[in-house]
């Protein structure tokens, strides 16, 4: 008999860490950090310091800027801090599963924030849990620690290597000890990770724009599968995996990350702008205004605009106090987030032949609603345009695409969904439309310079978790009714 309803571990999205290291004023600077990555994760937050002696913790659920104010010298001090903003893949929005998360192991405490999600934590977690490990909460990360504390390698940094050899999937991690700043990321480099300076101190980052906002600069990418060691004696620099052509998300790209970002050498508001260049030569239409859908859909809009010569127009208002809609955690709360986000502009939708883009379509939450709000507005015709393509597989890295049934591209046919957004014309860009805007003359088909999987099935690692069915009593991952 099932107690309770099963945890809903379906994967959701980002999350943006942030990490510094050698700055007396690590709190509020991570608080920034972190504030800059809200767009990454926006249901909890959380910091650890370590103040030479102990680590100071907050974690609370919802966003940076309603708890991390104030005097975080006092309530959170140290030189050294690691943050993380929140958007589950695996584990409800709890307050027992925010992160950081922190254990005592036996050389010391340990505190680590992830980005992304593991596709076998669920089958190591049932190993644990049979061999006596306690655990705390129901995210994926938490077998990181687990891994770390019983691996019997002769060092911190060994055990580490130990862990991360176990795990599959897609991670961005920063952890603390009470000696080093600690980052890493997975084989493929799916998620990101950067290494930047302010002074004397080092930053660790999903994003640049977290450099940008504290006034530090970039120093590099952390390599995939590479382990950076940051403490007194500087940087240090480990791999705990074969060295293979990295192969980030593209979705990073296309959605996820923030325009004035700097991925891989590349502006992201650039490549979006190309992406635009690039839908209007794929797929034109004729009409009267290119409007974009606010905010993700901006910099794909203005290139179709450049490129097709018709005007860009700001034909849809964004209300700036609600968040991202794609990364609330549930059906309804992402159907009225969609509502109260945006209005028509009548002045420019009445009587128009309308051009609307956005960077994509995933459940087509976002699209049949703005669609209908258009057309109620009084426009002639709209033509919907989709800046990446059709998504058709789910995502376990760390995008909320977790079932096929959910996605919108996957259960219709081209016909069905023009008819089903009613809309007088629906085009995507194409795949190696994609890899152009990016920078790519073309895809490589035996190594994929981007994991495309959701647009592809090209998967970059085993999805251990997806191939093993699990008995019910393994699907219910904890019986504590805290949420
Ligand atoms: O088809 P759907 O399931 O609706 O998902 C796709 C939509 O969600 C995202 O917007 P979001 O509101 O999350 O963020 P944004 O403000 O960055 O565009 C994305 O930009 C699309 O607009
Ligand atoms: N979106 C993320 O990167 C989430 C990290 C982690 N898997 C969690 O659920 O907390
Ligand atoms: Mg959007």
């Amino acid at each position: 008999m099932v107690l309770f309803d099963h945890d809903d571990d379906k994967p959701r999205e980002e999350c943006g860490v942030f990490g510094i290291y050698g700055n007396h004023e690590a709190s509020l600077l991570t608080a920034l950090g972190l504030h800059a990555l809200q767009h990454r994760g926006q249901e909890a937050c959380g910091m650890i310091t370590f103040d030479g002696k102990r680590f100071p913790s907050e974690r609370h659920l919802g966003m940076v800027g309603e708890h991390f104010g104030g005097d975080l010298r006092t309530r959170l001090p140290g030189h050294a801090a690691i943050g993380h903003n929140r958007y589950s893949t695996q584990g409800r929005t709890m307050l027992r599963n925010v992160q950081p998360i922190f254990a005592d192991l036996a050389g010391g405490g340990f505190a680590v924030a992830h980005n992304g999600n593991l596709t076998n934590s669920r089958k190591l977690r049932h190993d644990l849990v049979k061999d006596g490990a306690i655990f705390q909460s129901t995210m994926d990360t938490e077998v990181i620690l687990h891994l770390v504390a019983r691996s019997t390698g002769k060092n911190f940094l060994d055990r580490l290597v130990d862990a991360l050899q176990k795990i599959e999937g897609g991670y961005a991690l920063v952890g603390l000890t009470g000696k080093k700043l600690i980052g890493a990321r997975d084989p493929v480099g799916l998620r990101p990770l950067i290494l930047g300076k302010l002074g004397e101190a080092y930053v660790l980052a999903s994003e640049t724009c977290a450099l940008d906002i504290i006034g530090a600069e970039f120093v590099r990418e952390v390599d995939n599968g590479e382990i950076v060691v940051i403490s007194d004696k500087g940087v240090e620099s480990y791999r705990f995996a074969a060295k293979r052509p990295t192969s980030p998300c593209v979705f990073e790209y296309v959605y996820f990350a923030r325009p004035d970002s700097i991925m891989q050498g590349r502006s992201i508001y650039e490549v979006r702008r190309r992406m635009g260049h690039q839908l209007a030569a794929e797929t034109p239409a004729e009409a009267d205004v290119i409007v974009p859908v606010p905010d993700s859909g901006v910099p794909a809009a203005l290139g179709f605009s450049e490129a097709s010569g018709i005007p860009f127009q700001m034909g849809i208002i964004r209300n700036h106090y609600v968040g991202r809609t794609f990364i609330q955690p549930t059906q309804t709360g992402r159907q009225s987030a969609v509502s109260k986000k945006h209005s028509p502009n009548r002045a420019v939708l009445e009587g128009k032949r309308v051009i609307l883009v956005d960077d994509s379509i995933v459940r087509g939450n976002t699209s049949k609603k703005i669609v209908q709000m258009v057309r109620d507005a009084g426009a002639k015709e709209i033509h919907f345009r989709s800046a990446s393509p059709p998504i058709v597989n789910p995502d376990f890295y760390g995008i909320d695409m977790a079932a096929k049934s959910e996605l919108f591209a996957a259960i219709h046919t081209h016909e069905e969904m023009t008819n089903e957004l009613k809309v007088d014309s629906l085009g995507f860009l194409s795949v190696p439309g994609l890899y152009k805007a990016i920078g790519e003359p073309e895809r490589n088909a035996m190594q994929p310079q981007f994991s495309d999987h959701c647009f592809t099935g090209d998967y970059p690692t085993l999805l251990v978790d997806n191939e093993h069915a699990e008995s019910d009593k393994e699907r219910q991952l904890s019986l504590l009714d805290d949420a």
